[in-house]
C-alpha cells in the first residue's frame, strides 16, 4: 500500500489556524452559561465584535510602552549564550522594573478615574489585533531573515519550506539595532499584559459582585506571583530553549503576544462569569499546593542556573556532578537527581494549584493544566535530544542515575 504524504509545511500551516481558531474558542467559551471546554461555543461573534479601532489603539499604545520601558537604561546588562560565530549578545535586565513602572501607570491611571474594568469587554477585539500584529511580525521577521547572515540564523527553520520556516522562525536573534525582539516578546507584553488581564477581571467581578472572590484573589495572587518571578530572575530566560535554540517566528510570536495574556488568563475569565464559592480551609490547602509548586520550580531553576554561572558557588559546590566531554557538568544529585527536569515539575503543580480555585464543575479552568503537561513533555523529549548530541555518553550516564524525567516513579 503507498503511503500518502501531506505536502510539506501542512502541518505548520494548520497549527497556524488551529492555535489562534483554540484561543477564540477558549475565549468564547470561557463567557458562555455552559463553559464547555469540547463541543461549540454556543454563538459566533459579529465580525463587529471582534474588530474595533479602540483596540488597536489601545494594543500598539501597550506594544510602544512596553518597548519604551525596555529601552529605559538597565541597572545591568547580561551576556547571552556564545553564539555560532563565538561572540556574545547583550541583553537589558530591566524587566521587573517594567513591570513596576506598569503598576505604577496603571494605579496613577485608576485613581484617575480609568474604567479597567472595560478591558474585559475588549479581550475578544484585543485578542484579534494580537493575532493579527503577530502575523505582520513574522512576515516582516521572516523577511529580514532572508537577509541574515547564515551564522545568524536558529538551527531549525531553515528547511527551505517557507511555510514552515515562517511558522519556526528563521532567525535566532532578530534585532533592531540594540533592540531584541524575542527577548521583548518573551518577557513583556504578554507576561505583563497577562497581570493586567487579571487585574482587570478583579475589578470588574468587584464591580458586578461588591468585592472580587477569594478564588478571584488566589487566581490573581499566584499567576503575579509567577510573572513577577520570571521578571524579577530576568537574566535567567536567556539559558532557555526559546533564546538559545529557537528561531522567533509565527509560533513564538503569537505565542507571547496573543497566546500567553489571553489564554494563561482563563481561570480568572471564567471566575468572573462563573463565580465559584470557596471556602477557608481548601483555599489554605490551594496555597499550599502553590507554594510546594513555587518551591520546586525556584529551586530547580536557581540551581541550575547557579551551577552553571559558577559550579564553586557555595550553594550548588557540594553537589555530586558527572563530567561530559564538552567540559560541562551535569548535576546528579540536588533537584536535578530527583528527576531530569524537576523544574517541570514544580510548574505543574503550580498550573494545578491555579486551576483548583475555579471548583471542579468545568473542565474549562484545567484548560491551561492539560495544554501544559503536553507542551512541557514534548518540550522535555525535544530537549533529551539536544542534550543527547551535546553529551553523548554522558547524557547516557545521567539518564541511569536519574531515571525519571518529570514525575518521581511515575514519567
Ligand atoms: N509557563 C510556560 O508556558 C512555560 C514555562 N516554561 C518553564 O521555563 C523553564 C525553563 O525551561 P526550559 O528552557 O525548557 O529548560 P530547562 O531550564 O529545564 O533547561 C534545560 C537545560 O538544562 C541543562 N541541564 C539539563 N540537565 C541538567 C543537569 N542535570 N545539570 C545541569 N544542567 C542541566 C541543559 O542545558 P546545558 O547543559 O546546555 O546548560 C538542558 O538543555 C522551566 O521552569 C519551565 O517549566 C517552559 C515553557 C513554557
Ligand atoms: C501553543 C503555543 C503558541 C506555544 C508557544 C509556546 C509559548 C507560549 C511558551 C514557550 C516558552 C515559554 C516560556 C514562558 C512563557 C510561555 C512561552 C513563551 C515563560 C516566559 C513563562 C515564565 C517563566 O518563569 C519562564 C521565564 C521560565 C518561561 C520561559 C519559557
Amino acid at each position: 500500500m503507498r503511503c500518502v504524504r501531506a505536502p510539506p509545511g501542512t502541518g505548520a500551516a494548520a497549527l497556524m489556524l488551529l492555535l489562534p481558531a483554540t484561543m477564540f474558542h477558549l475565549l468564547l467559551v470561557a463567557r458562555s452559561g455552559p463553559a464547555r471546554l469540547l463541543g461549540l461555543p454556543p454563538h459566533l461573534p459579529a465580525p463587529e465584535a471582534l474588530w474595533s479601532p479602540g483596540a488597536l489603539l489601545l494594543w500598539l499604545t501597550w506594544l510602544g510602552l512596553q518597548a519604551a520601558f525596555y529601552l529605559l537604561p538597565a541597572h545591568k546588562m547580561a551576556e547571552g549564550q556564545e553564539l555560532k560565530d563565538k561572540s556574545r549578545l547583550r541583553y537589558p535586565i530591566n524587566g521587573f522594573q517594567a513591570l513596576v513602572l506598569t503598576a505604577l501607570l496603571v494605579g496613577l491611571g485608576v485613581s484617575a478615574g480609568l474604567p479597567l474594568g472595560m478591558l474585559t469587554e475588549m479581550l475578544l477585539p484585543l485578542a484579534w489585533v494580537a493575532t493579527l500584529t503577530a502575523f505582520i511580525f513574522s512576515l516582516l521577521l521572516y523577511l529580514k531573515a532572508l537577509m541574515a547572515p547564515a551564522s545568524a540564523l536558529a538551527p531549525g527553520g531553515n528547511s527551505g519550506n517557507p511555510v514552515y520556516d515562517f511558522f519556526l522562525g528563521r532567525e535566532l536573534n532578530p534585532r533592531f539595532g540594540s533592540f531584541d525582539c524575542k527577548y521583548f516578546c518573551e518577557l513583556r507584553p504578554g507576561l505583563i499584559g497577562w497581570v493586567l488581564i487579571n487585574l482587570a477581571l478583579l475589578v470588574q467581578e468587584a464591580e458586578l459582585l461588591g468585592s472580587p472572590s477569594l478564588a478571584m484573589w488566589l487566581v490573581n495572587g499566584f499567576q503575579l506571583l509567577y510573572v513577577g518571578d520570571a521578571l524579577w530572575h530576568e537574566e535567567a530566560v536567556l539559558t532557555t530553549m526559546d533564546i538559545t535554540h529557537d528561531g522567533f517566528g509565527f509560533m513564538l510570536a503569537f505565542g507571547d503576544l496573543a497566546w500567553v495574556p489571553f489564554t494563561y488568563s482563563l481561570q480568572a475569565q471564567f471566575l468572573l462569569y462563573h463565580p465559584q464559592p470557596l471556602e477557608l480551609p481548601t483555599a489554605s490547602v490551594i496555597c499550599l499546593v502553590n507554594a510546594v509548586g513555587y518551591y520546586i520550580f525556584r529551586g530547580a531553576n536557581s540551581q541550575k542556573n547557579t551551577f552553571r554561572k559558577n559550579p564553586s558557588d557555595p550553594r550548588v559546590a557540594g553537589l555530586e556532578t558527572i563530567s561530559t566531554a564538552t567540559g560541562k557538568q551535569l548535576l546528579v544529585s540536588g533537584w536535578w537527581g530527583m528527576v531530569r527536569h524537576p523544574n517541570y515539575l514544580g510548574d505543574l503543580i503550580m498550573a494545578l494549584a491555579w486551576s483548583l480555585p475555579c471548583g471542579v464543575s468545568h473542565l474549562l479552568p484545567y484548560f491551561y493544566l492539560l495544554y501544559f503537561t503536553a507542551l512541557l513533555v514534548h518540550r522535555e523529549a525535544r530537549d533529551e535530544q539536544q542534550c543527547l548530541q551535546k553529551y553523548g555518553l554522558a547524557w547516557h550516564e545521567y539518564c541511569r542515575r536519574v531515571p525519571y524525567r518529570i514525575v518521581p516513579y511515575i514519567y
